[in-house]
């Protein structure tokens, strides 16, 4: 279970980014963090995986709590919270499985990492992995020829395959067209469930987001202003975080 308990962060002085965030997530779901431009949802993600350093606060990771972790404590922590990016964050010149074992990095030496030295094992749990993002026939493609979509199924491969606890996606389908961003939330929502794992991503998509999304988590000017079962969204709430005049095309 991930216990995120009044979480704080201002990067400027009196001018707080995030106040007072407190949310629990239990292994197996996925969750949506929406909100304005500017609300605090990538500080929140940040903070995560201690990224951005925040103020105050608690981040506990079955009880562990990140914010306290020492340098070697914290490389450990974050094997077990995989990334996910906008952009894919993919290395476009090397081949899909060479990107999936990248994910392998923070369990070897620098030295064994920049070799490529895997084992068999890695290998073939890359495979495997990548079968289950349905891209094994793209294993040896280079990943400059893939589409966005396919891309961000390799980036989602590469998550799994730090084996970890919690995937934390930066919007992850506001570079696709409307059949991959569905493709690639109903396959977050999918792997979150078969690996047990908590899946946390920032979205602009409200209507995905409700779709795919077992909890939704409002933040509007760094505060919590909704914390619920996605069913429970209502135009309402929506209203609330983002307008009014915002609600019919945002839901659309
Ligand atoms: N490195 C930084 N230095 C100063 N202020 C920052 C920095 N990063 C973010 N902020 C400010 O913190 C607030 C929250 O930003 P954040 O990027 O977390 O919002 P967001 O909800 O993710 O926005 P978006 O949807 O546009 O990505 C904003 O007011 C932003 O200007």
């Amino acid at each position: 279970m991930l216990e995120v308990k009044n979480l704080a962060k201002s990067y400027q002085k009196d001018k707080p980014a995030l106040t007072d965030i407190s949310f629990k997530v239990d292994s197996g779901k996925f969750v949506a963090i929406i909100g304005p431009s500017g609300a605090g949802k990538t500080t929140i993600l940040r903070s995560l995986n201690q990224l951005i350093k925040d103020d105050d606060g608690q981040i506990l990771l079955d009880g562990e709590d990140i914010r306290a972790a020492n340098k070697a404590e914290l490389r450990k922590l974050r094997r077990q919270i995989g990334m996910i990016f906008q952009n894919y964050n993919l290395v476009e010149r090397l081949t899909v499985i060479e990107n999936v074992l990248h994910g392998r990095l923070g369990y070897k030496s620098t030295i064994s990492g920049m070799i490529g030295r895997y084992t068999e094992e890695e290998k073939r749990e890359a495979l495997e992995l990548l079968d289950k993002v349905g891209l094994s026939e793209f294993a040896l493609q280079r990943c400059s020829e893939l589409s966005g979509g396919q891309k961000q199924r390799v980036g989602i491969a590469r998550a799994l395959i730090q084996h970890p606890k919690v995937i934390l996606c930066d919007e992850p389908i506001a570079s696709l067209d409307p059949a991959s961003a569905q493709n690639v939330m109903k396959l977050l929502k999918d792997l979150t469930v078969e690996f047990n794992i908590i899946c946390i991503a920032n979205l602009h998509q409200i209507g995905l987001a409700k779709e795919h999304a077992d909890q939704i988590i409002g933040i509007r000017k760094g505060q919590m202003v909704y914390n619920d079962v996605s069913e429970n969204l209502s135009e309402d709430a929506i209203a609330d975080l983002y307008g009014t005049a915002a609600v019919k095309e945002l839901v659309e």
